[in-house]
């Protein structure tokens, strides 16, 4: 009688056994993942501080001969996309926003924006603040820096959350070719000041413009700067140089790769820095010398860029002009000038 309900329970043991075989068999099909070898990674990996070798700052160019590039090339709908020194230059339809934003955002970045508005232009800061809050730099924190010689006529303009203003004050000029061309000194003691420890980048623009359409991390780069709209289909004999020799902001009839605005440029706050020191340098240099350079701080801007090539290049969508027609090669516009009465506003 036992050795029979031995036999029956060992009978049934088997039987359940082939029956969670047969199951386990199924499941491990159904199942979409594959089973790897459990192991233990070695600590000391994780422990190791590699002495890497200590990053090379590039060295500024030294005078070599190359064929110009061309923002247009073969089709007058298509943009060059990429400098030869591996630059992007970009414009719509060379970036994904919705990817840059997934990036960026987590950095938890400060952008910075400076603008000047002396004399009678501090009458553009209220468009230009407006459109900033549009189409500046959404989901960032930024901080706006407006100098002023005369803060109690910037407008107040309701900021968004996470953004910024602060009015500075700054002696005010009477000739507009010294309040232009200051802005590159002002802008250097500025950020040693204060703004290095305030912003991630700095962006630097002219105030007498309006926000058309977003301006996002696309234009996030150690050093950016924008074709400037007016020279992006011209030669580079035939850009507005400085040309005269005596000048630090000289250059040679066979120099240069795009004509760039001074209206906008920007980057990695510490290179901005070193940047407008560089050209607040020369500027000074000219100044011992007796001499303006052909168009002020945007002739010394575009010497060092020769040298100091930017990181990133905007196309012309990120500084339009007004008055010009939208050419086949631009699929819109985010950043234009105002029509303006240059002469009054000067006077
Ligand atoms: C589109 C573009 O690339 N513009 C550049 C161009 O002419 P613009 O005609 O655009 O120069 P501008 O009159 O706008 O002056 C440049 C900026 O300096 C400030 N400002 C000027 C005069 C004044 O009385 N008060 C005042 O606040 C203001 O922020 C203005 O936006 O050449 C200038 C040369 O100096 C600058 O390089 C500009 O950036
Ligand atoms: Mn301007």
């Amino acid at each position: 009688m036992t050795h029979w309900r031995l036999g029956l329970g060992l009978g049934l043991c088997l039987l359940a056994s082939a029956g969670l075989w047969v199951l386990w068999l199924c499941a491990e099909n159904w199942l979409p993942v594959s089973h790897v070898p459990y192991y233990l990674p070695c600590p000391e990996i994780f422990n190791m501080k590699l002495q890497h070798k200590e990053e090379k700052p590039l060295q500024p160019m030294k005078q070599f001969q190359y064929p110009q590039p061309r923002l247009v090339q073969h089709r007058p709908t298509e943009l060059l996309t990429l400098t030869p020194w591996l630059a992007p230059i970009i414009s719509e339809g060379t970036f994904n926003p919705e990817l840059l934003m997934r990036i960026y955002q987590p950095l938890n970045l400060s952008i910075g924006l400076t603008v000047f508005a002396v004399g009678k232009y501090t009458q553009f800061v209220q468009h230009f603040l407006e459109s900033a809050e549009k189409f500046f730099m959404h989901g960032f924190q930024v901080h706006y820096y407006i100098f002023t010689h005369d803060p109690a006529a910037i407008p107040k303009v309701l900021l968004g959350p996470h953004r910024l203003l602060d009015i500075i004050p700054i002696q005010g000029y009477t000739h507009w070719e010294e309040i232009t061309i200051r802005r590159m000194e002002t802008i250097s003691r500025h950020i040693a000041k204060r703004a290095h420890q305030e912003v991630d980048y700095l962006f630097c623009l002219d105030v007498d413009m309006v926000f058309q359409n977003l301006w996002g991390p696309e234009t996030l780069g150690d050093l950016v700067a924008a074709i400037h709209p007016g020279y992006f289909s011209a030669t580079r004999q035939q850009f507005p140089y400085e040309r005269r020799q005596v000048s630090t902001a000289f250059v040679a009839e066979n120099e240069g790769d795009f004509y760039y605005a001074g209206a906008v440029f920007g980057g990695r706050v510490a290179n901005v820095y070193e940047f407008t020191s560089g050209c607040h340098m020369a500027i000074l240099a000219d100044k011992a010398n007796g001499i303006m350079a052909a168009w002020q701080e945007e002739s010394h801007l575009n010497r060092r860029l020769i040298t100091h090539k930017p990181s990133k290049v905007l196309s012309p969508e990120y500084i339009w002009d007004a008055t010009k027609p939208l050419p086949p090669s631009l699929k819109l516009i985010r950043f234009a000038t105002l029509v303006k009465d240059s002469r009054w506003l000067r006077s």
